[in-house]
């Protein structure tokens, strides 16, 4: 659907030159939700306007259903432009039009017939659930209600890929939460390919089946949000993950647990269906040892169950072992470090 083939753009400042982009290559799937996640500066923005040839790459290129958008003539752009709708993080509304004047107005320019225009509008404001406020002004509506517009706009001209770019990032948590629901709907609705880039952890666990990390241009690690959430590799990427998924007391609790002479504390990962098997209880029961889990969760991720424990044992010390051997047979155990600064 979308193919980034070592793209990459460079910007001349002066004798300057800004690597935004590094030889990006990435294939994002028809119908799939695709995040790009970094810290400011990453690149993301960049990224996402070489897909609508709002910036140009200098390197490498970008196809959008197998056709390289560099070779299209402006006619074929603005097609192209057409497929692709857009939201932004500030809703980018006109002030001076009405909640239908905005979403109607890239049909005007498409130049769809006035009937047309109108039973597209209330169809697609049904869709966003803004129906009683076609005739309301941007200034008179809340952030979340400012982006449903957006997104309603955005669909108007019936595109097959919605680039989000930071389209939650000026909401709070419970507006962001129904924003996300919204995207959902419109993928699976619509069967509407979602690329977006963000800098919260938490939007790529809500709704993205892929994510790639981006830093300094470049993308450094990328798989299904499962596998990244569950095993990553970078460090980057640990942060972003740590940040919704506090998987560690701190330091100070670690320590004043062993201070108070706790046992040896293991992580145990469980991933998919043995997460909801009761593997601790019967295996340390085999073994006739006590097992205290000190910290941890067990969580969704694209609907599959992904549990972060910490755990500790009580019993004869050969016992643990054999425990701690039979638990590596099915899941991921190792003994946690505790730091001593
Ligand atoms: N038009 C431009 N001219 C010069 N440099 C640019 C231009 N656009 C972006 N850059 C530079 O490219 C790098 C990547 O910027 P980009 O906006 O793509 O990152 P980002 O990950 O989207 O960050 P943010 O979330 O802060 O927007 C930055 O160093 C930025 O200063």
């Amino acid at each position: 659907m979308i193919e980034f083939k070592q793209a990459a753009k460079t910007f001349r400042l002066g004798n300057r030159e800004v690597q935004a982009v590094k030889e990006v290559s990435l294939s994002i799937a028809q119908g799939e939700i695709f995040g790009i996640i970094g810290f400011s500066g990453a690149g993301k923005s960049t990224l996402l306007r070489l897909v609508n040839m709002l910036e140009q790459p200098t390197a490498g290129s970008v196809q959008v259903q197998g056709v390289d958008i560099a070779t299209l003539s402006q006619k074929d752009l603005r097609k192209l432009r057409r497929r692709i709708g857009m939201i932004f993080q500030n809703f980018n509304l006109f002030t001076s039009r009405t909640v239908a004047g905005n979403v109607a107005y890239p049909l005007k320019l498409a130049g769809t017939p006035k009937r047309e225009i109108s039973e597209r509008v209330e169809e697609l404001l049904r869709f966003v659930g803004l129906s009683d406020k076609a005739n309301d002004y941007p200034e008179q509506l809340s952030g979340g209600q400012k982006q449903r517009v957006g997104i309603a706009r955005a669909l108007a001209t019936s595109p097959d890929i919605l680039i989000c770019d930071e389209a939650t990032s000026a909401l709070d948590p419970d507006t962001t939460g129904e924003i996300l629901r919204l995207l959902k709907k419109v993928n699976k609705e619509l069967g509407i390919t979602i690329l977006l880039i963000t800098h919260e952890m938490h939007v790529i666990q809500a709704i993205c089946d892929r994510v790639a990390v981006m830093e300094e241009g470049a993308v450094i690690e990328t798989g299904s949000v499962f596998d990244t959430f569950s095993n990553p590799q970078h460090p980057t990427t640990q942060r972003f993950i740590q940040s919704v998924q506090q998987d560690r007391p701190s330091n100070t609790l670690l320590k004043e647990w062993r201070a108070k002479g706790g046992q040896k504390l293991y992580r145990v990962i469980f991933k998919g269906e043995v997460a909801s098997d009761p593997i601790l209880s019967s295996i340390t029961q085999k073994f006739g040892i006590h097992f205290n889990i000190v910290y941890g969760s067990i969580r969704e991720l694209q609907e599959k169950f992904f549990g972060n424990l910490l755990v500790s044992f009580e019993g004869e010390v050969q016992a643990i072992e054999l425990v701690i051997a039979e638990l590596k047979r099915t899941v991921e155990i190792e003994e946690v470090e505790i730091h001593e600064s």
